[in-house]
């Protein structure tokens, strides 16, 4: 990794909850800001635009029909880069919920392309990932590469109104996987790009989490969320090579 982008103590990353201005939401979406730096983004963002436009890319082998590029399939350089975003996000969440951390494999990072030509959104769904977290970074930037887009949330409680994420280039969103359905609102110009990766959680003793935020960030598995995941085994798609995988990508649609 070059001195520019040395990754920060994840104490010094902001991170909001979402819907913003509700302190008592119990939705578990967080929004953390500035992960990744704009020129890393720009890097990304060239190298996935080069794969997708070359036909490189993979489905999740389920029923949504996205379209999307393996982070793996990257130059090294962005892989670092995407890896070390990544974890300082799932680090900072897990600052908020305490006795909590994220565990995800970047072999299993993609990066879904939305294009305002062919695919421009994404139906309402939840992630196949029993109790784990989602985890978005936006690679593209709102207004210069791409109109419209953004992560709708429907919260399901009964005084609980749906409400939008629309972070900023190189912010992430982490949110439960299986228990809050959401959908990808359309763009209309250009292409919405979002590094994408499921987390499990796990629990974590009082030991542990006292470890020094280094190691936090280089080796151990990334943070969060304590939302009651109900069973949906029964509706998971059936088609990606590995149960893992497949269990992970599949979406159910709502
Ligand atoms: O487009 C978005 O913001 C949401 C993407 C998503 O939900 C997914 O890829 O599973
Ligand atoms: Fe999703």
């Amino acid at each position: 990794m070059r001195a520019a982008e040395q990754p920060r103590a994840s104490r010094d990353v902001p991170c909001i909850r979402l819907p913003r201005g509700q302190t008592r939401s119990s939705s578990h979406v967080f929004e953390i800001q500035g992960v990744l730096s704009a020129s890393a983004c720009d890097r990304a963002r060239d190298a996935v635009n080069e794969a997708f436009d070359a036909g490189r890319t993979t489905d999740r082998g389920v029923s949504l029909p996205t379209q999307d590029v393996m982070v793996s399939s990257l130059p090294q350089r962005c892989q670092d880069e995407i890896k070390v975003a990544l974890e300082l996000a799932a680090g900072r969440v897990s600052r908020e919920l305490p006795g909590v951390t994220l565990e995800f494999a970047m072999s299993r990072a993609f990066v879904i392309v939305y294009d305002a030509k062919r695919q421009k959104g994404l139906k309402k769904h939840t992630d196949g990932r029993k109790e784990g977290a989602t985890l978005l970074l936006l690679i593209s930037k709102p207004q210069r590469d791409f109109v419209g887009g953004g992560t709708r949330f429907f919260p399901g409680g009964i005084l609980e109104s749906s409400f939008d994420a629309k972070p900023g280039l190189g912010s992430t969103i982490v949110f439960p996987s299986d228990t809050l359905q959401h959908e990808g609102l359309p763009i209309k110009r250009g292409r919405r790009l979002l590094v994408c990766v499921f987390a499990t959680k796990k629990q974590i003793s009082a030991t542990e989490e006292a470890a020094p935020e280094a190691d936090a960030i280089e080796d151990k598995p990334a943070p969060i969320l304590d939302s009651p995941a109900p069973d949906i085994s029964h509706l998971r798609g059936k088609a990606c090579d590995d149960r893992a995988l497949a269990q992970e990508c599949a979406c159910v649609i709502s």
